[in-house]
């Protein structure tokens, strides 16, 4: 009886460990085949892992990850935004329309958020010179994330593969004739065709040798040709054909663009780019950039100023596709405008207004360290602003490179 309990317990014993023995076979068999089932997709995620791990880490250790801090926005702003920020654009930098302020915000973005920025080679800031580094085979198969610099619509059409699908298309126009004044007085074309003193653009106009000449031929329609649309030969003057042709090319740009920004609305563009794009309202500060007159004193008496009728019936003929082209989007914003509530407007006048502080903080004589305080208000995160960041602020293109260049950015 006592030898058959023991082997009863025996045999219970043996059965219990035999089970075991084979459950842990079994699960050790069917976890290997799972890990072998599902081992490539782990390796992916182990691969994104270690490649956001380094990419933090290169952030901790490169130094110009600390521009960042030199602007402290404060979380407890009331501005929550529910919407994830768009960090893929694309920005045509029509020249003379304020395009280099705009470049600068947008720069700025991808430069303290670590985006992926299609620039010029080295120092060298032309159209070329970006191509050459888009083609460059470092880069050929990246998409980048920001294309801020000058380059015409029709080069980023035929580099279109290395924009990301879900860019955003933004461009900036400007009045013709004010973007023809200011390119008229950049470009010195008034020493060029050898005129001087006040109105020169009167004079200019008023001389049809100098109008007409080839070198003037390039002066017309400067806008929507840089967006790509084809003048049709010899019509200076606006046909219905010539004007139809223009009419179509200006759809298709409101097809293809997500947004044309129209400088006389500058601000309104921006809080409406704001929103667009979710990004914070700190990111849109600026300083104007590239003024008329820093680059002749007699900007305004010479060129600027000049709104005789004979001139501004001229240039209008001339340009007829550019006229078409802002007339179209300047009532397009307008009509935008016309359904924004109070709250879009009390938007637009306090940014102003920080703005302004902003300026006028970075273009005193305060000293590197000291700071600007602001307090978080219905619409703008409240911020403190290092002197430093100024920089950042009033950086132009040519700077952006030469530092991201560097990958440095000297905050002592
Ligand atoms: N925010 C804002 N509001 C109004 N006007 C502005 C603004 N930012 C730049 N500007 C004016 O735009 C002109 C310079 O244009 P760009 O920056 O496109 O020039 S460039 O092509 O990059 O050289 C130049 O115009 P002019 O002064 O008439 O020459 C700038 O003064």
């Amino acid at each position: 009886m006592q030898l058959k309990t023991v082997l009863t317990e025996r045999y219970k014993r043996v059965t219990f460990w035999t089970a075991f023995s084979l459950l842990l076979l079994y699960t050790v068999i069917v976890w290997n085949v799972l890990v072998w089932l599902i081992l490539p997709d782990n390796e992916g995620i182990q691969k994104d892992d270690d490649r956001a791990a380094s990419h933090k880490r290169q952030h901790a250790a490169n130094p110009r990850y600390r521009a960042r801090s030199l602007l402290d926005v404060w979380n407890a702003s009331v501005t929550s935004m529910p919407c994830t920020p768009k960090e893929h654009v694309l920005f045509i930098k029509v020249p003379k329309c304020g395009s280099s302020t705009l470049s600068s915000i947008i720069l700025r973005y991808g430069f303290r958020h670590s985006l992926k920025t299609a620039l010029p080679l080295g120092s060298k800031f032309n159209l070329v010179s970006l191509l050459r580094s888009l083609n460059d085979s470092d880069h050929q198969r990246d998409k980048h994330d920001i294309f801020a610099s000058h380059v015409r619509y029709k080069v980023v059409k035929d580099h279109e593969h290395l924009v990301p699908n879900d860019a955003f298309y933004v461009t900036i126009i400007r009045e013709p004739l004010s973007a023809f004044k200011s390119f008229f007085n950049y470009r010195h074309k008034g020493a060029y065709f050898g005129l001087e003193g006040k109105n020169q653009l009167e004079m200019f106009f008023s001389n049809s040798s100098l109008y007409t000449s080839p070198e003037a031929a390039r002066f017309w329609n400067r806008m929507i040709r840089y967006l790509g649309f084809k003048v049709p030969a010899n019509t200076t003057q606006s046909t219905p054909h010539a004007v139809e042709e223009a009419r179509q090319y200006v759809y298709h740009i409101d097809r293809e663009f997500d947004f044309v920004i129209v400088l006389e609305y500058f601000e309104e563009c921006l809080i409406l780019l704001k929103r667009m794009l979710c990004w914070g309202t700190h990111e849109f500060f600026y300083t104007q950039q590239k003024t008329g007159s820093s680059f002749s004193e007699d900007y305004n008496s010479a060129v600027k100023e000049v709104d005789d009728p004979t001139v501004v019936k001229r240039y209008r003929e001339l340009s007829y596709a550019d006229y078409i082209l802002y007339d179209y989007f300047k009532l397009r914003i307008e009509k935008v405008l016309e359904n924004q509530n109070t709250d879009f407007f009390n938007e637009v006048r306090n940014f102003k207004a920080v703005n302004r502080k902003v300026a006028e903080f970075c273009q005193s004589n305060a000293t590197f360290g000291e700071t600007l305080e602001m307090p978080p208000s219905k619409w703008t995160s409240g911020f403190i602003m290092r002197k430093e960041y100024c920089r950042l602020l009033t950086f132009g293109v040519k700077k952006y490179i030469k530092f991201l260049e560097k990958k440095k950015f000297h905050v002592v």
